[in-house]
């Protein structure tokens, strides 16, 4: 396992610039999740990264060797990199245990005990193993391209948003069974994705890539909780937006007078808190009241979207409440906020 750095690297294609400048330390033996829309930059990060394209700027270090940098370039062979794709890429005509040993280096390409370790660390058994990949469900042929790319034990494992291309219930077992094998392996890894719950539930530090740059690199309750801004805010799941005017470590606003998480910054500002922090009373025993305009139920929460009443002006307000006792369209409710608040200068 190592760590790993990119200092001030800059990267894109001809005509087409994507990387501008980029940070980044992944700590040993943890994983970080790359964060970002469709088209900011992702997979581009991974691909320098691996050796599949030049930065242009910076420079890339794989524990204490720089692998590219001004006059320095390691080919991606002799990274130590293991590189997991959407869509396993796993070769056909192998059977699931060749596809595992291709991944080792050639004079252990016959132990089969090292074949029947990788497959018990992503959790399958040891009978899949002469199964074709087509013979596999898409969640156990993701587990195999995990175990192919562990096999020469990498330094650092890539993971170009494995999941996406499953199912829902099949996404979130094999993401656990990654999860635990990462773990296990202790390797270093770098998972790039665009779902916001994905890198919060897996990954020990977010990096939000927007626009070419990271925004914000953090441990995942700090870039939800604390994000440096609304964008960021409204990036990593539902945010409720406010005006308010805030000072010595309160914010006044619809809600009433309401402590404040973080720096403060005097005068106008926008107040960010998470639609679960809203709680439901009845009528006139809350902060203040409102009206429900709508209810979208989820089973486990429901969703209420409310409208606040202040000073003449309307405000939407999202509440996520817990699944059994919700209101119906129509009622008014009274609302309390649970916690400090994040205040951002206004846009
Ligand atoms: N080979 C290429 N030549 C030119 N432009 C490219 C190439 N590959 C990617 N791009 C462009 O670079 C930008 C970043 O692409 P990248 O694939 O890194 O984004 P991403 O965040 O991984 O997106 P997605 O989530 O949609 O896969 C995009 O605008 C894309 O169109």
């Amino acid at each position: 396992m190592s760590t790993v750095r990119l200092r001030g690297v800059t990267a894109g294609y001809p005509g087409m610039p994507v990387l501008d400048c980029v940070d980044l330390m992944v700590a040993a033996g943890t994983t970080t999740a790359v964060l970002g829309g469709s088209g900011s930059g992702k997979t581009t990060l991974l691909r320098v990264v691996a050796g599949f394209l030049a930065p242009t700027a910076g420079e890339v270090l794989i524990g204490d060797r720089t692998v590219a940098g001004p006059g320095t370039w390691v080919p991606p062979e002799q990274r130590a990199v293991g590189y997991v794709r959407q869509e396993g890429a796993l070769f056909p005509h192998l059977s699931v245990a060749g596809n595992i040993a291709f991944g080792l280096p050639w004079p252990r390409r016959r132990h089969r005990d090292r074949v029947r370790e990788l497959l018990g660390l992503v959790g399958l058994s040891d009978d899949v193993g002469g199964r074709r990949p087509d013979q596999l469900s898409g969640g156990q042929q993701q587990r195999v391209a995990l175990a192919r790319a562990l096999a020469p034990r990498p330094q650092l494992v890539l993971l170009d948003e494995p999941f996406s291309s499953l199912d829902t219930a099949l996404r979130a077992s094999t993401r656990d069974a990654t999860a635990r094998a990462l773990r296990a392996s202790g390797a270093t890894a770098i998972l790039v994705t665009h779902d916001q719950a994905e890198a919060l539930s897996f990954a020990d530090e977010i990096a939000v890539l927007r626009a070419g740059t990271f925004r914000q690199v953090a441990a995942p309750p700090v870039v939800y909780g604390d994000p440096v801004d609304a964008e960021v805010a409204a990036f990593l799941g539902d945010a409720v937006l406010v005006p308010g005017i805030a000072g010595a470590g309160q914010v006044v606003c619809t809600f009433g007078t309401l402590a404040v998480r973080g720096f403060v910054t005097h005068g106008r500002v926008e107040v960010m808190l998470r639609p679960e922090q809203i709680r439901l009373t009845p009528p006139g025993a809350g902060r203040v009241d409102a009206t429900v305009l709508d209810i979208a139920y989820f089973g486990h929460d429901a969703v209420v979207e409310l409208d606040l009443i202040d000073d003449a002006t309307h405000h939407g307000i999202r509440a996520r409440v817990a699944g059994v006792a919700q209101p119906s369209p129509g009622a008014r409710v009274g609302l309390d906020v649970v916690g400090p608040v994040r205040v951002f200068p206004p846009t």
